[in-house]
C-alpha cells in the first residue's frame, strides 16, 4: 500500500508566504513511493497549481453538497476539477465541531465528490471527552458509515480506490498532544475491521488509513513505523517545506520496521 502524506495548511498564508512554501517544497527531496498532497485555501489554490511541482498534488479543504448554482459562498467540485484539483477533504474536525457540518451532509459531499471522479480525504475521530467515556470507536464507526453508506454504489471497489482515511482525534489537532503511536494503531485496526466487516475484505486491505494530529519531524518516524499507520494528515508542520519534507520521508522508518 502506498504512503500518503496530506498537508492541510487550514486558513493560512499569504501570496507572499504560499510562494516562499511552494518555493521550499520545489526544492526538498521526496521519497518517490508516497502519494503527497497539499491542500492550500481555495483562493490560492490557483497559485500553488501554477507554481508547485506536479510531483505533488492538490486537494480543496472543502467542497459543496451537489452541482454548482445559487450557493453564495461555496465552491462546487465542477470549479475544483477544473482549476486541477485531484482530492478533497471532507469532515474535518474543525468543519464539524466549528462550523457545524453533521454526518448526514459530509457523507453526501462525499458521495457526491466520489460521483465526479475526485479523491476523497475523509476524516473522522473523537473528541477528548469521546474518548474519557470509552466511546472512541463508536464514534468512529459512527463516522465511517456516513461515509460509507450513503449510496450503495459506494460500496463498489473502485470508489474505494479514491478514498483515505485520516483520523484525527479532535484533542490531538493543534493541541501538540500527539496520539501514541499503540494509540493511533489501535483505532487504525479497528477501522480496518470495520471495513472488512461493513465493506469487503478487499477494501479493508486497500484502503490507505493516515492519521493526523499534531504529527511533526520529531514524532512521524516513531508513528510510521506501526504497522496500519499508512501515512500522515499533517496541519501546522505542513507550513514549513523542509518538515513537511521530513514527514513525507518518514516512510523510509515504515520500511525499516517491515
Ligand atoms: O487537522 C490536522 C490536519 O488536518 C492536524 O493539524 P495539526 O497537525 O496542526 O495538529
Amino acid at each position: 500500500m502506498q504512503f500518503f502524506v496530506g498537508g492541510n495548511w487550514k486558513c493560512n498564508g499569504t501570496k507572499e508566504s504560499i510562494s516562499k512554501l511552494v518555493s521550499d517544497l520545489n526544492s526538498v527531496k521526496l521519497e518517490s513511493d508516497v502519494d503527497v498532497v497539499v491542500a492550500p485555501p481555495f483562493i490560492y489554490i490557483d497559485q500553488v497549481k501554477n507554481s508547485l511541482t506536479d510531483r505533488i498534488e492538490i486537494s480543496a479543504q472543502n467542497s459543496w453538497i451537489g452541482k454548482g448554482g445559487a450557493f453564495t459562498g461555496e465552491i462546487s467540485v465542477e470549479q475544483l476539477k477544473d482549476i486541477g484539483c485531484k482530492w478533497v477533504i471532507l469532515g474535518h474536525s474543525e468543519r464539524r465541531h466549528v462550523i457545524g457540518e453533521d454526518d448526514q451532509f459530509i457523507g453526501k459531499k462525499a458521495a457526491y465528490t466520489l460521483s465526479q471522479g475526485l479523491g476523497v480525504i475523509a476524516c473522522i475521530g473523537e473528541l477528548l471527552k469521546e474518548r474519557e467515556e470509552g466511546k472512541t470507536f463508536d464514534v468512529c464507526f459512527q463516522q465511517m458509515k456516513a461515509f460509507a453508506g450513503k449510496l450503495p454504489w459506494l460500496y463498489a471497489v473502485p470508489s474505494w480506490d479514491n478514498v483515505v482515511i485520516a483520523y484525527e482525534p479532535v484533542w490531538a489537532i493543534g493541541t501538540g498532544k500527539v496520539a501514541t503511536p499503540q494509540q493511533a494503531q489501535e483505532v487504525h485496526v479497528a477501522v480496518r475491521d470495520w471495513l472488512k466487516k461493513n465493506v469487503s475484505a478487499e477494501v479493508a486491505s486497500k484502503t490507505r488509513i493516515i492519521y493526523g494530529g499534531s504529527v511533526n519531524g520529531g514524532n512521524c518516524a516513531e508513528l510510521a513505523k506501526e504497522e496500519d499507520i499508512d501515512g500522515f494528515l499533517v496541519g501546522g508542520a505542513s507550513l514549513k517545506g523542509p518538515e513537511f519534507a521530513t514527514i513525507v520521508n518518514a516512510v523510509t522508518s515504515k520500511k525499516v520496521a517491515a
